[in-house]
């Protein structure tokens, strides 16, 4: 008999979807593949992390962060609210667990972008998650991306491209790698890898 979907899951119940991580070096683009994937996808759900960084201009609270002060972020660390957090550039970045998990369970594919400690965190408590390694087309290209930015004072800058260096070394903790050439091609390429752990079809664009 022919099935009739009302407000079920497109998941197959015996397919339980993975977790996906994207994560790369400071200034590869991964905030701007998000804001892409945001607009064009506006139906795959993003987590959004807890920071103690300050807004930029144009930031908003409960969109692109939760936006937290030092005691409040102890207390997400101390009621274990938090899947993973790490601190990034003298901040501190993390997870809410709740929301993820609540996503995976009704069978929805989730995508977070964090830093590559916060992707080893996963890999450990979620093995299945997919990991995503999002890699400029050459260090001067990251150079001038993140130069080029101009939300960094020049001593966070020359912090972050310290960090850069190590995160590029990590590459082959990855599971997969996309160049961001172009942010339109890397973000139509994440999706694709998103719902095929999803068990999910790309129908294009
Ligand atoms: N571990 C972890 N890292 C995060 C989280 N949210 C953001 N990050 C990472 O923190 C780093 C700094 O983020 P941000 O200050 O927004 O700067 P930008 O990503 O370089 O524009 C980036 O590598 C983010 O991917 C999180 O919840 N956990
Ligand atoms: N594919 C791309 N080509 C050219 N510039 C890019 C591309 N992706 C991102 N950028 C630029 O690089 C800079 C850093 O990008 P951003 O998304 O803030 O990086 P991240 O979140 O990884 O730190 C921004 O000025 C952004 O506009």
């Amino acid at each position: 008999m022919a099935a009739t979907s009302r407000g079920t899951s497109p998941v197959p119940p015996d397919v339980r979807p993975r977790l996906t991580v994207l994560s790369g070096p400071s200034g590869v683009g991964k905030s701007t593949v998000v804001a892409h994937m945001r607009k064009v996808h506006p139906e795959v759900w993003l987590s959004v992390s807890a920071t103690t960084r300050r807004p930029r201009p144009g930031e908003r609270n409960g969109v692109h962060y939760f936006f937290v002060d030092d005691e409040e972020f102890d207390k997400l660390i101390a009621n274990g609210e938090l899947l993973e957090w790490a601190e990034f550039a003298g901040n501190r970045y993390g997870t809410p667990r709740r929301a993820v998990l609540d996503r995976l369970e009704a069978g929805e594919p989730v995508l977070l972008e964090i830093d590559l400690q916060g992707a080893r965190l996963v890999r450990q408590s979620m093995p299945d998650a997919q990991l995503v390694f999002l890699a400029p087309p050459s260090w001067e290209e990251l150079v001038r991306r993140l130069t080029g930015r101009g939300t960094e004072a020049p001593d966070v800058i020359e912090r972050r491209l310290g960090a850069a260096r190590v995160e590029l070394a990590a590459e082959a903790e990855f599971d997969t790698t996309l160049v961001n050439t172009s942010v339109e091609d890397v973000a139509r390429e994440l999706l694709a890898l998103m719902l095929e752990v999803s068990g999910q079809r790309a129908d294009g664009d």
